[in-house]
């Protein structure tokens, strides 16, 4: 498998049975093959609509979690605000400049794309072009066609032995290169990124610094770049007035990479020789455009871009993002998304439980902390222990960590917090997360999560002693420690966490309480003060009793047995319950009331 993009998996959306209502539903507004699609249906409603106006398209997004396109649609922010379940943007082919990607990463939405799977298609396009060119097989067609015989007007050029500049020797540049030189070409590129080294051994001459360099010395010129502010008009009149009048230039990128205007009166004014176009800056071209006369320019051979419609080409791309689109809305892992930072699949295994993990102490620390302490707790220090420690891309675990401190706060709409947009909602929120990695012994499991909260209120940032603990034994993950108290349970759930002293009878009382509102009780723990917090308890209770006549009694071991009659008022435990049924809020006010408990929170994990 190749190195992943990820998003970390939010809750997956399963329910993928066909009489399901919340089947997950995925749109495909443009021609997109069969294959890929046929691998969705098997899981997800898959709705092939094309011909949409851009209105039609907002007012049906609505009800998607995905949306495949190709190069015609615009997946505008419009479109992408109004996608309230969307989960995933594919785009079927290489080119994202028609979706607003930034739009997409801070609505938490994965795009991907195909990085490869039309890109022998795309540099054969070229040489088709650069050969159609060279031998006026356009025009030499239609007149033909029209019933003229006019071989002395069509003669054509070589291209053996001539000079192919390429400017931007990418995945597709790369391969004009390699099929040039085997038409007995010298290729010479301009791409300030590129590997001298790779060019070379693919057999390029030279890598030139600049295009002041590479036009005058080229007979056919052709583009590779994306679209970006720094290609777009990269070729204008003072380049086009640069180059050989016997030069011809390609375009199987993008529109507007050569200025159109300016490539029209190239060729009006005899600069260049002719153009092989497949790409506009306007897809179809208006009626009267520069794109359009481009099209239609006699010295011009134009393709209505068709630089990736081969059926191998778009097999490979249906394929390629289809099983992304199925992976991710099954929360598993793209391959290739493009707003989301690099991680590799086996390293994801190895964290995924530690996702989890991260992800219930965020929201344990919310529902369990938060709610009784409103006023701090925004800065947290999440540190990772042991063997977990080494690990250097932890950008899961930070979002995992996010995610779980706003989910049960959130009013987002549902919208996932992934790995795509964690930092953006941490900031909108004034959460600052520090990671720390901390490579010492773990005892007993081999790798520790901590997190704990500082106040961001107090000058000193001094800790609010808010502290959870978590580890991971196979794939099953625990809660160790919370608070001052040690525990050992899994959270997930509902959980009742009650906070007492240590007091005879206590959990006949609690236990009253649920019955009479018909709760059932799945499992009960009870969790004393950890080594620390005895230890300083003890401290200061010898402090006391040196100074007082009545020393206090403190406690100075767990309270899992607690409940064996002669208990101490003083020492605290925890209670943790995990409940079936409803808890409503009388629920927990009798709890509150009971006998020896201090507070109650309801945790849903
Ligand atoms: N017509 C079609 O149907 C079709 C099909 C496939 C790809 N494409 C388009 O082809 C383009 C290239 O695709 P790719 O897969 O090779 O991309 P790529 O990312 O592999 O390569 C792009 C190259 O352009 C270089 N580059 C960027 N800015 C540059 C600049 N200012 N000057 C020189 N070089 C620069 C980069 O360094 C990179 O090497 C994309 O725009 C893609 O959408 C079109
Ligand atoms: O960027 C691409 O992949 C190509 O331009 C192909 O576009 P298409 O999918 O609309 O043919």
């Amino acid at each position: 498998m190749s190195p992943a993009a990820i998003s970390e998996p939010s809750s997956p959306l399963d329910s993928s049975s066909p009489s399901n209502p919340n089947r997950p539903k995925i749109l495909v507004p443009e021609k997109v093959s069969p294959e890929g699609l046929a691998l969705l249906r098997t899981l997800y409603e898959v709705d092939v609509l094309q011909g949409l106006s851009p209105e039609d398209l907002i007012s049906k997004i609505p009800s998607y979690h995905g949306l495949i396109v190709r190069s015609e649609t615009k997946v505008t922010s419009s479109v992408l605000q109004a996608g309230r379940k969307l989960r995933v943007v594919a785009r079927a082919g290489v080119g994202v400049d028609n979706i607003d990607v930034p739009a997409a990463t801070s609505q938490g939405i994965i795009v991907v794309n195909s990085p490869s799977g039309n890109i022998v298609a795309a540099a054969e396009h070229t040489i088709a072009l650069l050969l159609a060119t060279a031998r006026n097989i356009g025009r030499a067609d239609s007149s033909f066609k029209n019933g003229k015989w006019e071989r002395s007007k069509l003669v054509g050029v070589e291209v053996g032995r001539k000079t192919l500049g390429i400017i931007g020797l990418g995945k597709v540049g790369m391969k004009v290169a390699r099929m040039a030189i085997g038409l007995g070409m010298k290729v010479i590129a301009l791409d300030p990124y590129a590997s001298p080294d790779m060019a070379r051994q693919a057999g390029v001459e030279a890598i030139v610094p600049s295009l002041g360099d590479l036009l005058p010395a080229v007979d056919f010129l052709t583009i590779h770049t994306p679209l970006l502010a720094s290609t777009l008009n990269l070729l204008g009149e003072e380049e086009f007035k640069k180059m050989k009048s016997s030069a011809r230039v390609l375009n199987v990128a993008r529109g507007g990479v050569y200025n159109e205007e300016a490539l029209l009166k190239a060729l009006d004014e005899g600069w260049i020789a002719g153009a092989g176009i497949d790409v506009f800056t306007e897809e179809p071209p208006k009626e009267g455009s520069a794109a359009q006369r481009l099209a239609r320019h006699e010295k011009v051979v134009s393709t209505p871009h068709l630089g990736a419609s081969t059926v191998e080409a778009q097999e490979n791309v249906s394929m390629d993002v289809c099983t992304q689109v199925l992976e991710i809305l099954r929360g598993g892992l793209p391959t290739a998304a493009v707003n989301a930072p690099l991680i590799l699949p086996e390293e994801y295994k190895r964290l995924e439980p530690f996702v989890r993990l991260v992800e219930r102490m965020g929201s344990l620390y919310t529902q369990h902390f938060a709610v009784r302490n409103a006023s701090g707790g925004r800065r947290f220090e999440l540190v990772y222990h042991g063997e977990l420690a080494e690990i250097t891309n932890t950008r899961p675990l930070f979002a995992a960590l996010v995610k779980g401190l706003v989910s049960s706060i959130s009013d987002a709409g549902g919208r996932d917090v992934n790995i795509v947009n964690a930092t953006l909602i941490a900031r909108e929120r004034g959460i600052a997360i520090d990671e720390k990695h901390v490579r010492n012994e773990v005892p007993v499991y081999n790798s520790l999560v901590s997190l704990r909260s500082f106040e961001t209120t107090a000058a000193d940032e001094a800790p609010v002693g808010q502290v959870i603990e978590g580890y991971v034994s196979g794939k099953s993950i625990f809660i160790s420690k919370l608070d001052r108290f040690a525990a050992n349970f899994t959270p997930e759930g509902t959980l009742l966490i009650l906070h007492n002293y240590d007091q005879p009878g206590k959990i006949g009382n609690v236990g009253m309480v649920l019955g009479k509102h018909a709760i059932n009780i799945k499992f009960m723990q009870v969790a004393g003060l950890n080594r620390e917090a005895r230890e300083a308890a003890a401290k200061e209770a010898a402090t006391a009793s040196s100074t007082e006549e009545d020393g206090p009694v403190v406690a100075v071991e767990t309270a899992s047995s607690s409940d064996g009659g002669g208990g101490d008022p003083k020492k605290e435990a925890l209670m943790l319950l995990g409940v079936d049924g409803e808890i409503t809020e009388g629920v927990v006010k009798d709890l509150g009331e009971a006998e020896g408990i201090l507070n109650v929170s309801l945790v849903r994990l």
